[in-house]
């Protein structure tokens, strides 16, 4: 079933914590929120619950009106991050809770109940934890009874708002990977809130990045990472080196490195380009345009190597990720000189104010033809609007 949002507009007092947001979520999809703290993430989840009303736009489920019925009618499933169980009743009792307080026309005979519940207790790799309390589980536990409650009601939606950030680290990746089974196997439409990028880009099948109210970008966790729409999507998710871009004799260029001519043809005089760690080549020979560097400092995280080198041309530090190997190969210490050039970039161009201009982006990579052809973002992946990314760079 399709769930359509349409220019949702949620406000308090003055300030937008929801601006004209759009976002259409496919049947069976596991789609992530993913912003930093009071993006408005939860207030898009709470409108989907029924706990909150957006003060105008619209939410079609399968083409009817999501907003004009009732929380109970709704039929979603909800899990929070401290969604705390009823601490009087046992498990079961708490799975159960939902069939319970239906109605004596829908609710299932007592006998039903407890095959359910006992099934979805098997569901979440609790079977035999039925008769003990809350208190008698761990927070992970406590997290899988809360949603084989919101399970239990057979709900079309699912709708889980950090459902592990209280959990720690080693526990949030087991249970991620668990859930993301479960979501396969049941085949549910997920709504899932996260401000923890490695937590989207393993579990989405795509993810809508938001920022101050609005979304930025909505695709596939490779889409985000490798073609960013706009400058915050490129410094939220992932690493990337901020260099700032000046137009030269119709060519762009940083600290002597020439990124071909320009694809804008001098409508531009400025731009941004963002480099990520690994799209950084290194050389121990001189390389024509290359940035001289200095090794400042080696940190081997397991296979990869993080360097972060200084280059004066740039007036900045780089960081540069390379194979564990390649730094052994190329035999690399600290205080070392070596050559620097990237083989990719994502561009924006700037206003005369030194703003990024919406709907415009150039991927460049070493080695492209010198007139290369600008490439306009695809519809399908960042809504066009006039005012989208003022909440963009920061200078
Ligand atoms: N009931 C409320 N009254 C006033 N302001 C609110 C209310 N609820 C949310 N806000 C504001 O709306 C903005 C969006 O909040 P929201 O909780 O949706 O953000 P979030 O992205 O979920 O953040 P977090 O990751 O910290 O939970 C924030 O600036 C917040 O302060």
């Amino acid at each position: 079933m399709t769930l359509e949002l349409t220019r949702i507009n949620r406000r308090f007092s003055d300030y937008p914590a929801l601006n004209d947001v759009s976002l259409s979520i496919a049947p069976g999809e596991f789609l992530a929120l993913l912003g930093p703290s009071g993006s408005g993430k939860t207030t898009l989840l709470r409108i989907l619950a029924g706990l909150d009303y957006p003060e105008s736009g619209r939410v079609e489920f399968n083409g009817k009106d999501f907003l004009a019925a009732a929380p109970r009618e709704r039929n979603v499933g909800l899990v929070f991050q401290h969604y705390a169980l009823f601490r009087h009743l046992t498990v079961a009792e708490n799975v159960a809770f939902g069939l319970r307080v239906r109605s004596r026309r829908m609710r299932p005979k007592r006998a039903e109940i407890d095959a359910r519940v006992e099934q979805l207790l098997k569901r979440v790799q609790l079977d035999g934890f039925g008769k003990r309390y809350p208190s008698q589980l761990s927070g992970g536990q406590r997290q899988r009874v809360a949603l084989a409650r919101a399970l239990a009601v057979e709900p079309d939606l699912l709708l889980l708002d950090e459902p592990f950030g209280a959990l720690d680290a080693q526990v949030r990746v087991a249970l991620r990977r668990w859930l993301r089974r479960l979501h396969e196997e049941l085949g549910l439409t997920t709504v899932f809130v996260t401000h923890d990028q490695e937590e989207a880009l393993e579990l989405a099948d795509r993810i809508a990045v938001m920022n101050r109210g609005r979304i930025e970008q909505v695709g596939t966790p490779r889409e985000i990472y490798q073609r960013p729409a706009t400058p915050f999507v490129c410094e939220f998710i992932g690493k990337a080196n901020r260099l700032a871009l000046r137009r030269e004799d119709e060519r762009f260029v940083a600290g002597g490195w020439t990124f071909a001519a320009d694809p804008w043809m001098g409508e531009h005089a400025q731009a941004i380009a963002y480099v990520r760690p690994e799209h950084l080549t290194l050389s121990t020979e001189p390389v024509p345009g290359a940035w001289r560097a200095r090794l400042r400092h080696v940190y081997l995280a397991g296979s990869v190597a993080h360097l972060e080198l200084d280059v004066a041309a740039l007036d900045h530090a780089l960081e540069a990720d390379i194979a564990g190997e390649d730094l052994a190969r190329m035999g690399l210490h600290a205080g070392d000189g070596l050559y620097v050039s990237p083989s990719h970039a994502v561009i924006f161009p700037l206003d005369r104010d030194g703003r990024p201009i919406a709907g415009d982006r150039w991927l460049w990579r070493a080695g492209m033809a010198t007139t290369p052809t600008r490439l306009p973002l695809r519809r399908s992946e960042v809504e066009l609007d006039a005012h989208r990314v003022d909440g963009g760079i920061q200078r």
